[in-house]
């Protein structure tokens, strides 16, 4: 399998000199082509701050991420915001649309940046909108749509570029649980259909069991990881053993 990602020594620090708190601590990671890979943990586990680092938002204190083989750590900001534009998709707990514009809009924000061709957004726009089930919204605004249509449009937003890897933060933190499972039956879907390959950090066991694979997180390492090699309810049950199985219990993940 071909490797998209992969990081070396990954180290974040936050303080100063003689007052530093180790929020990633050397971490060793790969992830490979069409993987829809888990990150849980508990709270301040570093799960945000790893997937800032690995998304390009943030940069490490010391270590390596090399995207296909190549060291980003290298670029210029200008080459990195690039790089992040045409590589990389986000999808947010709180959806980051812009209210001012219609979701077709929000939706072509991505290619519109990048000066692609409006006949090429046009169809990008027409393919999206059916697989994510949003075609008689486009006209509208995001106030005029529920939270999982609007994340429905954030995980569209995040396609547009045809990115090497999406990342999703607690994409289901502020949905009902209906709207949750459609949003992951839709990441599910992408990941099958399009081969993207998906990261994404939530504290939920019900929306780690579409993943494919799961980190886990403690005290800035991967503590252990659990993969997928049956149904996605026997998965479930297995994350809901293995999180019961740690010290401190279920609990300490919520
Ligand atoms: N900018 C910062 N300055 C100082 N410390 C920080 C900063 N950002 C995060 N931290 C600390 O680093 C640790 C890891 O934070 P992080 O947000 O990555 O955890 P998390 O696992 O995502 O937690 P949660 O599940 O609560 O979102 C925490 O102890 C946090 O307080």
């Amino acid at each position: 399998m071909d490797v998209v990602l992969e990081t070396k020594n990954l180290r974040k620090e936050y303080g100063s000199k003689g007052m530093t708190f180790i929020a990633v601590d050397d971490i060793d990671l790969k992830v490979y082509k069409g993987e829809f890979l888990g990150i849980m943990g508990p709270s301040g586990a570093g799960k945000t701050t790893l997937l800032n680092m690995l998304s390009t938002i943030d940069r490490p204190t010391s270590g390596e991420i090399y995207y296909e083989g190549n060291s980003i750590l290298n670029m210029e900001n200008k080459e990195l915001s690039i790089f992040r534009r045409n590589n990389i998709g986000f999808i947010f707990q709180d959806f980051n649309l812009l209210d001012s514009m219609s979701i077709e809009d929000n939706m072509a924000l991505p290619l519109a940046l990048s000066k692609v061709d409006i006949r090429e957004i046009n169809e990008k726009i027409e393919d999206l909108s059916k697989f994510f089930g949003l075609k008689e919204h486009l006209k509208k605004y995001p106030y005029q749509l529920s939270g999982g249509q609007k994340q429905r449009v954030a995980a569209a937003r995040a396609l547009i570029t045809s990115p090497s890897i999406v990342f999703a933060d607690e994409p289901t933190g502020a949905l009902d649980s209906k709207s949750s499972q459609e949003l992951l039956q839709c990441l599910s879907q992408m990941n099958e259909e399009f081969n993207t390959t998906i990261i994404m950090v939530t504290h939920d066991a019900f929306a780690a069991s579409y993943t494919k694979r799961i980190l886990f997180i403690k005290d800035g390492k991967i503590h252990a990881r659990i993969d997928k090699d049956s149904s996605r309810k026997e998965f479930f049950k297995r994350i809901i053993d293995f999180l019961g199985s740690m010290g401190g219990g279920v609990d300490e993940f919520f």
